[in-house]
């Protein structure tokens, strides 16, 4: 499996639902860092299941244990590992899922590939819950790139098709990060968070799900950040995007739009402002030749609507060997958005911290 990600820093993460814990290993964090755990249990919170009535009802407090890589009060340069008991399994949900797979998760194709070897209950390694320790580790790098001036926010663009506003594409104010931040369904404009809210319980008592977008925004970055060819500022952020479960398309700056307009259109013009080379408009998302080129970082996510839904389906009975037909129970998310915000905005953060510090090692040395 390819449970490793990064250049410089690197994060390898363990772990399966219903398993005893899950976990990461970070390697490659400076020397002499002191982590605020209060900052990182707040993002934990953010994403942790069981608290709204928008998520899943399984309860994690997703506590988290550093087992080393921290020493007096400082990162110590060693790797930085962590574990997550898990605490609210129920395993008997899964029973029939052994060999009736559900369309649209990861039931055959995860049994086809590791030979019915891998645990799927609860999804096993494929689930959702995975993204506790990437939280965790995106949660690390965003308090470091905060002190070099980088801010991260993200709302829900869409879901079940109502809109929110979009960010502005020059950059918002880090005070409307904060507060999105604290609100179970985070959008700038309320009455239509109210509606997405009302969409997504609606989908529920219907016995299905919703899915949606999730529009994420980097501010205070240098110019300079990537690697071409293949770890562009694009690249690595395009990889770590799909890493995050239910995620099927990620686009920068007008995205899909761009297909439409002409380059008159699409170019950002420049200018001097105060010494310093500005765009009046920002169309390619703070991306130019897969560098930063110090506009703000603006991308889209798409979250697939969950697939474990109580909607009869049809699908194939793996040990029968037959059609059969599937209602799933349990406890399921009616719509991810809600919780994927703060794994799309910490998954971001470690991309951004791990560029930079890439940057740093091949072109300035440390
Ligand atoms: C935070 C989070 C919560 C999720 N919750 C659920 C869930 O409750 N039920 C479900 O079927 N899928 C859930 N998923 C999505 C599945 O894990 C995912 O669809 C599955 O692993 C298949 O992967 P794919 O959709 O990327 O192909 C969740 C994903 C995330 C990121
Ligand atoms: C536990 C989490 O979410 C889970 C993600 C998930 C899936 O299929 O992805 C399915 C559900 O698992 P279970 O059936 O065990 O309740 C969710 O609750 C979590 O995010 O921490």
């Amino acid at each position: 499996m390819g449970n490793t990600f990064g250049n410089t820093l690197h994060l390898t993460i363990f772990g399966e639902s219903h398993g005893t814990a899950i976990g990461c290993v970070i390697d490659g964090l400076p020397a002499g860092i002191a982590i605020d755990w209060d900052k990182v249990s707040f993002e934990m919170r953010r994403r942790a299941p069981g608290s709204s009535p928008l998520a899943t009802p399984r309860k994690e407090k997703d506590e988290f244990e550093i087992l080393s890589g921290y020493f007096d009060g400082h990162t110590e340069g060693d790797s930085l590992a962590m574990q997550i008991r898990n605490g609210d399994q129920h395993s008997k949900d899964y029973s029939r899922l052994k060999d009736a797979m559900r369309p649209g998760h990861a039931d055959y194709t995860g049994h086809v590939k590791y030979d019915g070897y891998n645990d799927y209950r609860g999804g096993g390694h494929f689930s959702g819950r995975i993204t506790a320790p990437l939280t965790f580790a995106g949660a690390i790098a965003k308090q470091i790139l905060a002190k070099e001036g980088i801010v991260i926010g993200a709302h829900a663009l869409s879901v079940a098709g109502i809109m929110d506003f979009p960010f502005d594409p020059l950059g918002e104010e880090p005070d409307l990060f904060e507060k999105l931040s604290s609100m179970r369904l985070p959008v700038i404009d309320g009455e239509q968070g109210a509606a997405m809210e009302e969409a997504i319980l609606a989908a529920q008592k219907e016995g299905d799900s919703v899915g949606g977008q999730i529009e994420c925004m980097a501010l205070g970055l240098p110019v300079g950040m990537g690697e071409p060819f293949f770890d562009s500022l694009e690249s690595e952020m395009a990889h770590m995007a799909f890493s995050i479960p239910a995620v099927k398309s990620i686009s920068f700056g007008d995205g899909e739009t761009l297909a439409g307009m002409r380059g008159s259109e699409a170019n950002d013009p420049m200018r001097y402002e105060n010494g310093k080379v500005k765009t009046i408009t920002n169309h390619n998302g703070g991306v130019l030749g897969g560098i930063s080129n110090g506009n703000p970082l603006r991308f889209t996510v798409t979250i697939k609507p969950t697939a474990s839904i109580g909607k009869r389906q049809e699908t194939v009975d793996i040990s029968k060997k037959e059609d059969t037909m599937l209602s799933i129970g349990g406890r399921h998310d009616p719509c991810i958005v809600t919780r994927a915000i703060p794994v799309v905005e910490n998954a971001a953060a470690f991309v951004l911290l791990d560029l930079l510090l890439t940057g740093r090692r091949y072109h300035y040395g440390r």
